[in-house]
């Protein structure tokens, strides 16, 4: 139990947003495994009633959620919209690959009997959002675990409170019963205290790896325990005989600055042939002063707009800032440009040079450039990294895409398409640092049920042939 004040602020602005207390934690988990049992005992054609009720329900509050994600994020409301759209989408989908994925069937069996392979649900499942996706990526755990039959807990970030507590509300005035999905308030604190509660079965996270990392020896000796990790991503963008140096520069900006670097999947690495740079980088530099940075719902429409807070900001010009004393040469200058508000505008830095490359996933709108004489040596740096989430390869080879596909570790291997923008009807994930190899977004189904077989008969026959006296 905490019950400590909560508040959130517009990043754009300063002004506070929304304010409240944050949950009990032992209330929550109650009333969860309360709701549970009923919840998980209606037929599947309930639940997907219901979860399409609940996309009905988002549908009729379009215009004032992706307002309010706007305000908590300060993402552009043309993207807020997109994400609210992606909230809708997932019910379908989830229903897809439920039937799909971990639906029920009748396997091959010996005569006379029947084998019939069925899925079941964990029963309460934690789910801990990020503030980059704050209803998007919980809803992504969210959906397909009530589908399954899952009673949920979901503790949004302390950064995106107001998000998380009117998706709750869309749930609940859909019909889906309170008891179903519960919402936590509350920080990292919080967080902790709801994924080490003895009475969930599983944990659903999306966020950082140093949380996942944490998460991950929590849930060490708990193989009892369903435990998903979406986590981030130090993601390569490797240039090679790209024809079309503008169309490749589009890509990169898509990749890199897209919802201010705040994405997962963001291009954080450029790596490119020494012969394509010096056009390549005019191209970029080019682009990037066209870049229109402002408020969320600024006409004309910003590409990017701020980072999430402060802190943040503060963290990125210093991390842009030691880039350089390793040895780091600016290539455009990270900015802030409207004093202690937490705008930015893209740095781009050439670490080529540099004593030391560290392999940090800097959460903004910053692009690290290095320059290769071979494709073997670009290979190599881009698997310079303990994640391994999405990475694209910029170039008109196809033989070269072959190779980048075959040695590139990662979850998500793109070809002259940006490093983010996955679609949620095919797996999303990674390797190393970036997740648990429990993808996410279409295989999320098979995480939130586990499979029962059972091997049947209308009647017990006497089976045993041989080994008996008489
Ligand atoms: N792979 C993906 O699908 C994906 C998607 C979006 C964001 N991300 C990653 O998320 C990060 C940005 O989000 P963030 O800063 O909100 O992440 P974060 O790890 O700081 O927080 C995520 C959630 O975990 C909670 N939390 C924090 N510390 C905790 C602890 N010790 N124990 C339990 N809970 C704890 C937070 O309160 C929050 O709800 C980036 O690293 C980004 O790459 C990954
Ligand atoms: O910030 C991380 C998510 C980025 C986003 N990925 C998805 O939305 C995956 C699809 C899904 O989960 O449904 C992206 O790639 O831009």
């Amino acid at each position: 139990m905490t019950g400590a004040e909560l508040i959130s602020f517009e990043p754009a602005t300063g002004a506070e947003l929304w304010r409240g207390a944050s949950g009990d934690v032992d209330a929550e988990v109650a009333k969860a495994r309360a709701g549970w049992a009923d919840w998980a005992a209606r037929p599947v054609t309930y639940r997907i009633e219901a979860l399409r009720r609940f996309a009905n329900t988002v549908r009729s509050h379009h215009d004032e959620f992706a307002d309010l994600i706007a305000r908590e994020t300060g993402k552009p409301l043309w993207e807020a919209k997109t994400e609210v759209d992606t909230v809708i989408n997932k019910v379908d989908i989830s229903v897809t690959a439920y039937s799909e994925r971990t639906g029920q069937r009748r396997l091959d069996a010996p005569m006379n009997t029947r084998m019939a392979l069925r899925h079941k649900p964990h029963g309460v499942l934690a789910v801990l959002g990020p503030y980059n996706f704050p209803a998007h990526l919980p809803n992504g755990h969210i959906v397909p675990a009530l589908l399954a039959g899952n009673a949920v807990v979901f503790k949004p970030s302390e950064k995106t409170p107001a998000t998380g507590e009117m998706l709750v509300r869309c749930y609940h005035e859909a019909g889906i019963p309170e008891g179903c999905v519960r919402l936590l308030l509350g920080g990292p604190e919080a967080g902790k205290a709801l994924s080490g509660h003895p009475d969930i079965d599983g944990l659903l996270f999306t966020g950082s790896a140093r949380t996942g990392l944490a998460l991950n020896r929590q849930f060490a000796e708990q193989p009892e325990k369903i435990l998903a990790l979406e986590m981030g991503g130090n993601n390569p963008i490797l240039v090679w005989d790209s024809p079309d140096l503008a169309a490749t520069a589009t890509l990169i900006v898509q990749s890199a600055f897209t919802t201010a670097g705040q994405r997962c999947t963001a291009g954080r690495r450029l790596i490119v042939g020494n012969d394509q740079y010096e056009p390549l980088m005019a191209e970029l530099t080019d682009l990037i002063r066209r870049i229109i940075v402002d408020s969320p719902h600024a006409d004309p429409q910003p590409f990017m707009g701020p980072v999430i807070d402060s802190d943040t900001a503060d963290m990125l010009t210093e991390s842009f800032l030691s880039l350089s004393t390793r040895g780091g040469r600016p290539i455009v200058h990270l900015k802030r440009p409207r004093g202690n508000l937490p705008f930015l505008t893209p740095g781009v830095i050439d670490m080529t040079e540099a004593s030391e490359r560290p392999d940090a996933e800097l959460f903004g709108p910053i692009l690290q450039v290095v320059r290769t004489d071979s494709f073997d040596d670009a290979m190599a740096e881009a698997n310079r990294t303990r994640y391994g989430l999405s990475a694209s390869l910029m170039s008109q080879d196809p033989k070269l895409f072959d190779r980048f596909w075959a040695t590139i570790r990662a979850g998500i291997v793109n070809w002259n398409r940006p490093t983010n923008g996955a679609s949620s009807a095919a797996p999303f994930g990674g390797i190393g640092w970036s997740g648990n190899h429990r993808p996410s977004a279409l295989y999320a189904a098979d995480y939130c049920a586990y499979p029962v077989v059972s091997n049947e008969a209308d009647q017990a026959r006497a089976t045993i042939g041989i080994g008996l006296r008489d």
